[in-house]
């Protein structure tokens, strides 16, 4: 972690932190590279907002930058420790367990990207999620493929493991679909909007439609403990591919075209204009499917249910590990009071408050060489667990107890 330089200190120490004069409660600063980021806010009787300022060293000035990702809510105070110098580690004090440690992003490759679009400094929360590391899954292939079809039979046979991320689109509902169930159905304006204030991970003009996967769409799968699953086209897993959210990514085939168009128009969804035009996107699709580099595996959906074996297969689900339906990772109980400090790739918080050295285990181990993802939405694989300072000593961080 750098360390804040002494006139950032001092301003904060006088209330002079970016968030203005009245400025007060607790805070934390940390520095990467040329800047200083401040997180915190004001104290509410005993409650704190978590805000972010940036102090910009070589200019002497503060930035509020965009924020994107749902910011963590109010608490009682925050721990901040650098990683990697890419994104910092907030520990909020008085937290329910599921909701004390978040990954602030200041310099990702999804940050950058987005710092780009919107020609200013931008940041994005991403909450920790303890436990499985399991990558989302992201299926494309042309229109009438039989991704919807697949996905459904995942979903069917794994209610508790898959969740689907509920894409928003500009298109008309179909007669069978449900608004913030298969899609969020939305205008055009209303949408446009959205994109620009970095509400979205990734969007893309499809079939004259606009569709587009939000950051929220995926963190309520995530903290519903579930594995998600994206239905989204070539152009979308492209920029899926550029950000933090490290999935596998999967393409699907028809057996041929003529058999892509025959399921098209016995799906009877689609007006002629809109076969032909789905038809015809389905050659480039193809073509980028199989010559871009994004997609780790391509699967032939000929006969539905050997495709639907395969899928399986490669998600892992083929054997024993099919039978065991996973629960919702556990959160992590922290006491309001403790420290942080890092140690190589583990984050050390002491709990070793005066009533907790009575208690067996006063330190928590995170270790982060496990951590898969990151903003926007939630960073995965978590893996803490707690040893005894006294009885352990500091070198036994690496045996988990
Ligand atoms: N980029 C992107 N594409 C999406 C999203 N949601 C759906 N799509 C893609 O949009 C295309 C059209 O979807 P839809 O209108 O439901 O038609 P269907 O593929 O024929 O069922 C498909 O290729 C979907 O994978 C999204 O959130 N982002
Ligand atoms: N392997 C298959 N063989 C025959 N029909 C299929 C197969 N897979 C899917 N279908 C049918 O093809 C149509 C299009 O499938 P769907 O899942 O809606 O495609 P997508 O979501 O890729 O647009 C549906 O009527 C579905 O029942």
């Amino acid at each position: 972690m750098g360390e804040a330089p002494a006139f950032v200190v001092d301003n904060l120490l006088q209330n002079q932190d970016g968030f203005g004069s009245k400025s007060k409660g607790c805070k934390t600063t940390t520095t990467i590279g040329d800047k200083t980021f401040v997180i915190g806010g004001e104290n509410d009787e005993s409650t704190l907002s978590v805000e972010v300022q940036i102090f910009d060293n070589p200019t002497g000035n503060w930035v509020t930058p965009i924020v994107l990702g749902t910011k963590p809510n109010t608490c009682k105070g925050l721990s901040a420790v650098s990683l990697n110098d890419d994104r910092i580690l907030i520990v909020k004090k008085g937290s329910t367990p599921d909701d004390c440690i978040w990954f602030l992003e200041v310099d990702t490759q999804f940050v950058r990207g987005q710092k780009k679009i919107q020609g200013t400094d931008v940041v994005a929360w991403s909450k920790g999620a303890r436990g499985y590391a399991e990558k989302p899954v992201v299926i494309s292939g042309p229109s009438g493929v039989g991704k919807g079809t697949l996905i459904s039979m995942l979903m069917k046979e794994f209610p508790s493991m898959f969740g689907f991320s509920v894409s928003h689109t500009t298109r008309a509902p179909r007669c069978m679909e449900k608004d913030g169930v298969h899609y969020h159905f939305t205008e055009r304006s209303i949408m446009e909007k959205e994109i620009k204030d970095g509400k979205f991970l990734e969007y893309a003009s499809v079939h004259g439609n606009l569709y587009g996967t939000s950051i929220e769409a995926v963190e309520v799968v995530t903290d519903a403990g579930k594995r998600c699953i994206l239905d989204i086209d070539v152009q979308g897993a492209r920029s899926v591919k550029a950000s933090s959210l490290e999935a596998i990514f999967i393409f699907i085939c028809p057996p041929s075209m003529e058999e892509l168009e025959t399921r098209l128009r016995s799906r009877g969804t689609e007006t002629e204009e809109q076969i032909l035009k789905r038809l015809r996107n389905a050659k480039t699709e193809m073509e980028q499917g199989n010559s871009s580099g994004i997609f780790d595996h391509i699967l032939y959906n000929d006969n539905l249910n050997e495709c639907y074996e395969s899928l399986k297969k490669l998600l892992g689900l083929d054997g024993a590990a099919a039978a065991t339906q996973r629960s919702a990772p556990q959160g992590i109980d922290l006491p309001t009071d403790h420290s942080v400090s890092k140690m190589d790739n583990k984050i050390i918080i002491n709990c070793g408050t005066p009533e907790l050295k009575k208690a067996s285990k006063n330190l928590i181990v995170l270790d982060v060489s496990s951590l898969k993802g990151g903003a926007p939405g939630r960073t995965r694989g978590l893996d803490v667990y707690a040893i005894d300072s006294f009885s352990d000593g500091l070198n036994g961080i690496n045996q988990p107890s």
